[in-house]
């Protein structure tokens, strides 16, 4: 497949973590004009864009996904989340262990709000965590697992959209939230290309094996922001994609 005919995947997430609003600019002139990404926007640009940039770049056609991880009293998220819903972005993070009072009223918001295309998903142990991060620093007991599950059975409550895991939790997590009468998605960042770098991440997945174990959306930033070509990395990673989902 070439680059001027490759179709864009809307399964592969580029998180957009570069610092200014020209950097990401000049990231995405590097794509062709008919391939433009699914994009995440996190903090780190959101904070130093605005919400006018993220807007400007759902008018240019780019799917969005604001990543805000979102994390407060429902009346504050209540209310975060009907101002993120003037942006028309596709989807919208919150933490799960905000509760489930505060994953409703953010869905209750959205409803209010007529974002009814904006899917609310709920973090769960974030994948930097492992499980000495999370028994012993932050002191919840119990495997990362059963975390992840009783977060996912939150989120289910809540009513929200689905889940951020990582890769090795995603047919657990499925299973957890059909058992609590919804079908919802699994959005997976961790990724890393074999032979790529960690980084911070410590629960990492292929793109390959998360696809296989039912990964609805990959996140990925690093292994490809840092790229000598990004747009190819980009490319492959569609095909070795595409490869697994046939088998
Ligand atoms: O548990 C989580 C939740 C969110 N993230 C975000 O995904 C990307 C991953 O970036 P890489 O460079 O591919 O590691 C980043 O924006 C995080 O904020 C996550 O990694 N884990």
């Amino acid at each position: 497949m070439t680059s001027s005919t490759a179709q864009t995947d809307p399964t592969i997430i580029i998180a957009l973590d570069l610092p200014t609003q020209d950097a990401a600019e000049s990231f995405l002139a590097g794509f062709p004009w008919e391939k433009r990404p699914f994009l995440k926007v996190g903090m780190q640009l959101f904070y130093a864009t605005g919400p006018t940039w993220v807007a400007s770049l759902k008018e240019r056609g780019y799917p969005v996904f604001l990543d805000l991880k979102l994390h407060d009293i429902p009346h504050t998220v209540y209310h975060a989340v009907k101002s993120v819903a003037n942006l028309g972005v596709d989807m919208l993070t919150l933490h799960a262990g905000g509760g489930v009072s505060m994953m409703a009223a953010a869905r209750e918001a959205a409803e209010v709000a007529g974002a009814d295309t904006m899917r609310l998903v709920g973090v769960t142990q974030l994948t930097s965590n492992d499980q000495r991060t999370m028994n012993e620093e932050i002191g919840i007991p119990g495997t990362v697992e059963d975390c992840v599950r009783r977060y996912a059975g939150l989120v289910a409550q809540a009513g929200l959209h689905g889940i951020v895991c990582s890769g090795w939790e995603v047919p657990m997590v499925k299973q957890a939230m059909r058992e609590a009468g919804t079908e919802g998605i699994a959005v997976v960042p961790g990724i890393r290309p074999q032979g790529v770098a960690s980084d911070d991440q410590k629960r990492v997945m292929t793109p390959e094996q998360a696809i296989q174990n039912g990964a609805d959306y990959l996140v990925m930033g690093r292994a490809i922001l840092r790229a000598d070509d990004p747009v190819r990395v980009y490319e492959q990673i569609q095909q070795d994609i595409t490869k697994v989902r046939r088998i």
